[in-house]
């Protein structure tokens, strides 16, 4: 397929898709009849409700559940900034291609469907204290592989990643965001020490410094600081909500994904659930910064959409309550007495 040019997804930003109120409307009408008390399911309620607005259809499916995972290899590795060596991108590939890895299970127990996608390995980014991680026909490339991996018919999608380094890179593209430098947004990653994490620190505010006249619009900010796995899941996320996907944001490194997409317009992830925090300390800043909450909170730091996979079993939750419950009606249950 080819690349659409840069131009073609700052439109898609200008030009986002709203919710669907008469879907949502519909799931809000059937949640008040269904035999329990108002409220009493909580979140699955207000999931069930998302739901329909974002697929624009009631009732809500969980027909179809689509899992992504984008590689890439990132130049700064070569700053030393992650506990393990650049090759595992490529050998963690073939372990998601065989079926080894924790998303593969975790797809295969909640019924995704999984890809994985390989985004030019053996052509690292460059590193990003030295210039621009990536040219703009690169961005553009790796938004469009993004983009053009959301199947459409999908119910709802998770877009992981896989590359060694990216929790800098994440971190950098977190700073460069929102503010704040190094210190505030490195964290252990795959389990540098904390001379690393210092390490990991001056690197990005290095990459800050570095990049500092091109850090007012957030596309470029991905070009100069961010990576092809990183940009393709911003291109999935920002598809998904063209092709009526809701998504489930992963970790740490998602979100910088998604974050982008946030600073370039605030409406952006309103198709977007915050699956997990996890234990990378950015992400709960990252997570404030976006205002979105998160629905588990598990000690996970692995990455490759594995805490939004996890999440899958919720929005299944959601949906097999609000679609198979019967109504006060239907099933002869008396409702609340009147005040
Ligand atoms: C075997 C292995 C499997 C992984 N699966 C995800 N990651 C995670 O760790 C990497 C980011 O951490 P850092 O920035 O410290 O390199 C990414 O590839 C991420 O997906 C893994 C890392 C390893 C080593
Ligand atoms: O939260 C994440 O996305 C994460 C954390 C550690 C390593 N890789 C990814």
């Amino acid at each position: 397929m080819t690349a659409m040019p840069m131009q073609a997804f700052r439109d898609q930003l200008t030009g986002l898709t709203d919710i669907n109120q008469a879907a949502a409307d519909a799931a809000i009408a059937r949640d008040a009849v269904l035999t329990k008390p108002a409220g009493a399911l909580g979140q699955l309620e207000t999931l069930a409700v998302w739901l329909s607005g974002w697929q624009g259809q009631h009732p809500p499916r969980y027909a179809k559940p689509q899992v992504i995972i984008f590689a890439g290899n990132h130049g700064v590795c070569d700053q030393g900034v992650s506990a393990f060596p650049q090759e595992v991108t490529a050998q963690m590939v073939a372990n998601f291609k065989s079926g080894g890895a924790a998303i593969n299970q975790l797809a295969l127990a909640f019924g995704a469907s999984f890809t994985v996608e390989a985004l030019d390995l053996d052509n690292p980014t460059a590193d990003f204290t030295a210039g621009p991680a990536m040219t703009e026909s690169e961005t553009a490339a790796a938004l469009s592989a993004g983009w053009n991996a959301v199947d459409e018919t999908s119910d709802i999608l998770v877009v992981g990643e896989m590359g060694i380094g990216n929790t800098t890179v994440a971190a950098a593209l977190s700073a460069a965001l929102f503010g704040g430098g190094g210190a505030d947004w490195a964290g252990p990653g795959t389990g540098v020490s904390s001379d690393g994490v210092k390490r990991k620190a001056q690197v990005i505010d290095a990459g800050l410094k570095r990049h500092k006249d091109n850090l007012a619009d957030p596309l470029e900010i991905l070009r100069c600081l961010g990576g092809r796995e990183i940009a393709a899941m911003a291109g999935a996320i920002l598809a998904a909500r063209q092709k009526h996907v809701p998504v489930l944001l992963d970790g740490f490194v998602a979100s910088a994904a998604a974050a982008v997409l946030y600073k370039a317009s605030g409406r952006a992830l309103d198709h977007c659930v915050a699956a997990h925090v996890s234990a990378e300390p950015g992400h709960r800043r990252l997570l404030d910064a976006l205002d979105k909450e998160p629905l588990l909170s598990l000690g996970m730091r692995l990455g490759e959409g594995s805490g939004a996979a996890l999440a899958l079993a919720i929005i299944k939750a959601a949906v097999v309550t609000h679609n198979g419950m019967a109504s006060f009606a239907d099933a002869g249950v008396s409702g609340e007495k009147p005040a």
